[in-house]
């Protein structure tokens, strides 16, 4: 029996990698896919995941319907056992009823995998669709992280550093690595023209607070520069270190 599962979790969780995994495993047993996706950040065009792999995919644009995508092909003599749709919060609801149908009416699989809500906690209306329509929705096993330690539920969008709650529904753009190179925060680009954007997985408790990895080493910075009292006062307390009072916003 043919299924619509949706794979979702925050951003950087691996779902494309699990997407492409998928597509190697159903492909090396003999089933036909078809690959699908929408505004990677890699360009049009393509399946990345940030362990490395990229492929080639079929971009979804606002007047693609999966159900013709499918049937063509078929048509022409192609086998098509299953769909891989990345970057499924992009999708049309409509396009997510094609699927459906697609997996009801001919018995084709579709793994679709994306987040659920955007910068503000909204749903995709796409994210939304498959929610309510999916026969399985799967949460992935890997956990990204807030700064904190905690596992991140939700996507903050930072704008030159700052997060924000206005703006276009959809922005294309990247996790900031802080462990690797430039502090959570930084804009990717400096030297670039207008304001970077970038997005950093954070727990509840830090997305309600606002409180981005950049925001809490400004406050661990800020530990550090107590005068000398107040500093020796939360040191025999023991639980300080400079993180703690971060760590507690
Ligand atoms: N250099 C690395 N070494 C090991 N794992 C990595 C590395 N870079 C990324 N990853 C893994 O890849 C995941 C992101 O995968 P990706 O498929 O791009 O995520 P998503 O599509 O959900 O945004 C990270 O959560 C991490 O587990
Ligand atoms: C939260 C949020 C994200 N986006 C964009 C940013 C990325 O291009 C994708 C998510 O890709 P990933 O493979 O899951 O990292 O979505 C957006 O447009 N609007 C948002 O609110």
């Amino acid at each position: 029996m043919a299924e619509l599962v949706f794979f979702s979790g925050t951003m950087d969780c691996g779902k494309s990698t699990l997407a492409l995994q998928m597509d190697y495993n159903h492909r090396a047993r003999g089933r036909g896919g078809v690959r699908f996706s929408c505004n990677d950040r890699a360009g049009g065009s393509r399946i990345s995941s940030r362990l490395g792999l990229e492929t080639d995919a079929v971009e979804v644009l606002d007047t693609t319907d999966f159900w013709d995508e499918v049937v063509l092909r078929r048509t022409r003599g192609v086998r098509v056992d299953y769909l891989i749709c990345d970057e499924a919060q992009f999708y049309s609801p409509a396009q997510v009823e094609q699927l459906a149908r697609i997996v009801d009416e001919i018995e084709v699989d579709v793994f679709a995998f994306g987040i659920t809500a955007d910068f503000r906690t909204r749903l995709f209306p796409g994210s939304q669709r498959l929610i309510e329509l999916a026969d399985r929705v799967q949460v992935l096993q890997v956990e990204a992280l807030c700064w904190c330690g905690r596992r991140a539920t939700h996507n903050a969008r930072t704008v030159d550093g700052v997060m924000v709650m206005e703006g276009a529904q959809v922005v294309v753009g990247d996790v900031e690595m802080a462990a690797e190179g430039a502090p959570a925060g930084t804009p990717a680009d400096a030297s670039a023209a207008g304001p970077a954007v970038g997005y950093e997985t954070l727990c509840r408790r830090h997305f309600m607070r606002r409180v981005t990895a950049h925001g809490a080493n400004i406050m661990a910075r800020q530990d550090q520069l107590l005068p000398f009292e107040v500093d020796a006062c939360l040191w025999r307390g023991a639980s300080s270190s400079a993180g703690s009072t971060a760590a507690n916003a």
